[in-house]
């Protein structure tokens, strides 16, 4: 949970609020069961920011899926604001690691298919070139995808999400595939689209220093059927920097909790 004195400064959040209630999932594979959550419990405020990071293959993408409504979990419930989740919503938007654009479509064509989708194209339109300023795509709103950079595409995807006014942004290692230098710059934009935006987020990452960058609290996952080892509240105020002394010792903390605090 974030302090009181820092939800004070915040403006006020239209997030939603989120609560997952003993959770547990597993897959049919191979005629056997594989068990991959077990007994999740998390609570978000509306407007909170939290990582998810653990091992690879812990379940963390399947939390977000179940979030998201694409996945029925197995036991337990998941509620935003107090509905339980049954289904996808545009108030729920997940965000992949791959941008996943149509290349014959343009940048604009791709942002516009949400409210497509929604039959809101032609009583919203203008909400299109919002969300390509908000990402600062204006200028490129014409050009096709082959025609971007890594970075750029991923705005793209973020301006396709946003273009929703989502209450809660689900994002499952947006920045993986960036270049370092793109990532910290990304990273930024996260940051300034979160708090101008002021939806709840909750960020899938296997970079410790990202999650404690951009998030208020870091929850880490065990191995699989994961379960939350811990929850490390960030309570800094932001810009974060990477050498913060504080952050250096939850970062330590993280890696010690994921079995690599000799790593550093
Ligand atoms: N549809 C599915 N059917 C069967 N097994 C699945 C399915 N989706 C995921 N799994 C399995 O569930 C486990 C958790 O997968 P998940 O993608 O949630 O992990 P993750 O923590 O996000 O991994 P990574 O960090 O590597 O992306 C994995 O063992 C995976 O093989």
């Amino acid at each position: 949970m974030v302090s009181a004195a820092a939800v004070a400064n915040r403006a006020p959040s239209n997030g939603l609020g989120l609560e997952v209630k003993n959770l547990s999932h597993a897959f049919e594979l191979g005629g056997t069961s594989l068990p991959v959550l077990n007994r999740i419990d998390l609570t978000l405020q509306p407007g909170e920011s939290v990582a998810l990071l653990g091992p690879s293959g812990c379940g963390k993408s399947t939390l977000l899926r179940l979030v998201a409504g694409l996945e029925t979990p197995l036991t337990g419930e998941i509620l935003a604001d107090g509905q339980p989740i049954r289904a996808p919503d545009p108030s729920r938007i997940l965000v992949f690691q791959d941008p996943t654009l149509y290349p014959w479509r343009t940048v604009r064509d791709n942002v516009a298919l949400g409210l497509q989708a929604r039959g809101l194209l032609g009583s919203q339109r203008e909400r299109i070139d919002e969300a390509l300023a908000k990402v600062g795509l204006t200028d490129f709103r014409d050009a096709y995808p082959r025609q971007l950079s890594g970075g750029m595409a991923q705005r793209a995807a973020l301006a396709r999400a946003l273009v929703n006014e989502p209450r809660l942004l689900l994002l499952d290692e947006p920045l993986g595939k960036l270049d370092s230098l793109t990532r910290i710059a990304m990273q930024s934009e996260l940051i300034r689209l979160w708090q101008q935006q002021r939806y709840t987020s909750l960020l899938v990452t296997h970079d410790v220093e990202e999650a404690l960058l951009l998030c208020d609290r870091v929850l880490v996952f065990g191995n699989r059927p994961a379960r939350i080892l811990a929850a490390l509240e960030v309570g800094r105020d932001y810009p974060r920097h990477r050498n913060d002394p504080h952050l250096v010792e939850l970062r330590q903390r993280a890696l010690e909790l994921l079995g690599l605090g000799s790593s550093w």
